[in-house]
Parts: structure tokens; C-alpha cells; sequence
């Protein structure tokens, strides 16, 4: 069974017609924007707004239109994929590196649902690396500070050269022994001078679909208890 498949298309149930999409960036949310993309080959309108370069071209590909922050005022439903997810529905994201495009939308969607395979569910938040993303201009400087809150940072590296975002930023992948208080770190971790963002989006996911140990569809909705399978 494609887990990323089942979670990633089943997330187009809750896109209604006419309405702007935030679309997510990676593997999982992949299958989201191909089926949206078939949708819209057959008249379903629907406008998008791609949290990535990558997710952009995509969506180009699969036919679905796109607008920009300046032609809308309001995002209906932002649908991602995440890293991690705890039962709180907080989330680590940006293994892809595209948190703060990421972030950015899904604060400004009026819903936020996170597609997930089961692998990604976590009782504690912390075992993958968090992604922090720092302006390069002194960044050994903000390595540091990152240090100095308990995790082990490193430059993430691509062809052994600094990882750049689509922001033109670089990212430092944080390793924590234990990830306490995520909601206080989210917060800290932004007042370091040349911190952009972090992957810690805590209170943000409004649903989240993952499969449970039987493989079946599992829907989580905050604030409530399972509300289908
Ligand atoms: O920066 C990337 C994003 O946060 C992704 O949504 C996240 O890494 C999950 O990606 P995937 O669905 O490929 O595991």
C-alpha cells in the first residue's frame, strides 16, 4: 500500500469548488496536487498558491491555476505534508526545506490539514532533525545561539555545498536529545538575530490524515476526537 497516496488523495474530499488552495511542498502532498490536477482537466476551479518553486512547477504541470499573494485576500485551505506529527496535531516540517513558504500560508489559510503516513505520527516531537532557516550573513554566529538552546545544529549541505531555500536562505538542521517544550521553543528559537523560522508549527493544523496500524484512513481534527476511518 502507498500510505503517501491514500493520506495525499484523500485530502481532495475537503477542496471545494472556487476555492484558493495552498499547496504544499514534498512527496506526500505530491498526490494531493496530481489529483487536483485531474479534477481541474475536468472543470473542477479551483486557484492555487504553491508554498515552493518546486510545488509551483508542478502545479503548472498538472494544469491548476495560480495566484499570488496580491490577487486574493484570504486563503480557504492549505493542504501539507509534515515530518513530523504528534498527537497534539504539532508538527515538524521543512525536511524539504520549504518551511517558511510553508508557514506563511498555512497562518494565512482559514483551514490547514496536514497529510500524513503513519511512519510520521510520534507520541514526543524531536527525533527528525528540526529545520531552523538563517539568513547566511553571519550564520556561524547563529549556529551558535541555536547551540546555546540544547540542540546540535549543522548546515544542511547539497553536492557538499550550503543547502539554499527558495528564500535564498540556508538551513540548519537541529538535533535535539529531547525535544522539551516545543511550543516555547517555536517562539525562542525566532528571537535569534538571522533565524527566519523554524519547523516547529505548534497550534497550526486544523485536521491532520494519517492511516492508523490497520492501514484505514484516520482523520484527527483538533480539539476533537477521531472524527472518521
Ligand atoms: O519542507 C518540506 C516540507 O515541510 C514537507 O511537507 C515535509 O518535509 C514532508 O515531506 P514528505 O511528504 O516528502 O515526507
Amino acid at each position: 500500500m502507498n500510505e503517501k497516496k491514500e493520506v495525499g488523495e484523500k485530502a481532495v474530499d475537503f477542496v471545494k469548488e472556487g476555492m484558493v488552495v495552498g499547496l504544499g511542498t514534498g512527496t506526500t502532498v505530491l498526490y494531493t496536487i496530481s489529483k487536483l490536477g485531474k479534477l481541474v482537466q475536468q472543470g473542477f476551479y479551483i486557484k492555487g498558491i504553491p508554498t515552493s518553486k518546486q510545488t509551483e512547477k508542478l502545479a503548472i504541470e498538472v494544469g491548476i491555476p495560480l495566484v499570488s499573494f496580491n490577487e486574493i485576500d484570504h486563503i480557504d485551505l492549505a493542504i501539507d505534508g509534515a515530518d513530523e506529527v504528534n498527537r497534539e496535531l504539532d508538527l515538524i516540517k521543512g525536511g524539504g526545506g520549504a518551511l517558511l513558504r510553508e508557514k506563511i500560508i498555512a497562518k494565512a489559510a482559514k483551514n490547514f490539514i496536514v497529510v500524513a503516513d503513519s511512519q510520521k505520527v510520534v507520541n514526543q516531537l524531536g527525533s527528525f532533525p528540526l529545520p531552523v532557516e538563517v539568513v547566511p550573513f553571519g550564520f556561524e554566529m547563529t549556529m551558535k545561539h541555536i547551540r546555546e538552546l540544547g540542540g546540535s545544529p549543522k548546515l544542511r549541505q547539497k553536492n557538499e555545498l550550503p543547502y539554499i531555500t527558495d528564500n535564498g536562505n540556508y538551513i540548519i538542521d537541529c538535533v535535539f536529545s529531547e525535544l522539551k517544550f516545543p511550543e516555547y521553543l517555536e517562539k525562542r528559537f525566532n528571537m535569534i538575530p538571522g533565524v527566519v523560522d523554524n519547523g516547529l508549527f505548534i497550534g497550526m493544523a486544523d485536521i491532520v490524515i494519517t492511516l492508523d496500524r490497520d492501514k484505514n484512513i484516520t482523520i484527527y481534527k483538533r480539539g476533537q476526537d477521531l472524527i472518521s476511518t
